[in-house]
């Protein structure tokens, strides 16, 4: 029997999904060692484990997928279902996975509405072969009208968003975690939720945006979900 629940997308995406996913982890084990000493490298230059950052870190992932989990991916999906997000932020695209999930969600949101509404997900990416990748992914997997993917830093790219804003993924680089959310937050409606991945795998990280997410008196409930690096998910006041 497998170990994961089914995937929740639909066979064409589910498809596309389950292979990008495949990919991932085969480019993740691959680089093992090519990681490992990288972290070595930056925990003894910078006492970080972050070993995206510098021009040398930035070239090292330029092509890499640096997927979503399948779980994880499942459950913003399911999240995205419940609350009945039509309006989504993803910071961190990528080669598209999670906004396959997101794309998705708001596709079926929408369909059960059926008001005529619009829906949208903001993707956003720095690395424009990861952009076109992205594309032609979304394309493949029947979802491409429902995302916008902005090309560019998102410190650029988020900040004419109009609200409201239902759900937001933080799926990026370490640094950019706390300037995307603070960027999305007076746009998101109450009740929203934000999902953060990998916070407690860097936990010492994510310090500042755990911080922010979890102050009694900000902006922000907030619960910790353990188990394959972690995520943090918030919930708008
Ligand atoms: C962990 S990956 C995202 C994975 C994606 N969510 C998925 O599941 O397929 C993080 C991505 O953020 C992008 N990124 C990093 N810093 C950025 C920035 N300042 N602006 C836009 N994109 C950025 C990286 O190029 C990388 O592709």
């Amino acid at each position: 029997m497998d170990k994961l629940a089914p995937s929740p997308l639909d066979p064409l995406a589910a498809a596309v999904a389950d292979r990008l996913h495949a990919q991932s982890k085969k480019q993740l084990v691959a680089n093992v060692p090519a990681i490992a000493g990288r972290m070595a490298v930056s925990l003894l230059r910078d006492r970080t484990a972050d070993f995206t950052q510098g021009e040398e870190g930035k070239r090292f992932v330029a092509d890499k997928l640096v997927a979503i989990a399948p779980a994880k991916a499942a459950l913003i999906h399911m999240l995205c279902r419940s609350i009945g997000a039509t309006r989504i932020v993803e910071a961190g695209t990528s080669f598209g996975v999670s906004t396959i999930y997101l794309a998705a969600a708001v596709r079926d949101n929408l369909a059960e509405r059926d008001d005529g509404g619009e829906g949208l997900v903001i993707g956003t990416e720095h690395e424009p072969a990861k952009v076109q990748r992205a594309l032609r992914n979304l394309r493949e997997a029947g979802v491409e009208e429902f995302v916008e993917i902005r090309e560019g830093d998102l410190r650029e790219t988020l900040v004419d968003l109009t609200g409201p804003i239902d759900f937001m993924l933080v799926d990026i680089w370490v640094p950019m975690a706390l300037p995307a959310l603070r960027l999305v937050t007076p746009h998101l409606r109450p009740g929203a939720l934000v999902v953060c991945d990998n916070v407690v795998g860097a936990a010492k990280e994510y310090r500042e945006y755990l911080e922010f997410v979890r102050d009694p008196d900000g902006p922000f409930t907030s619960v910790t979900v353990p188990g394959n690096g972690g995520m943090e998910i918030s919930r708008k006041r």
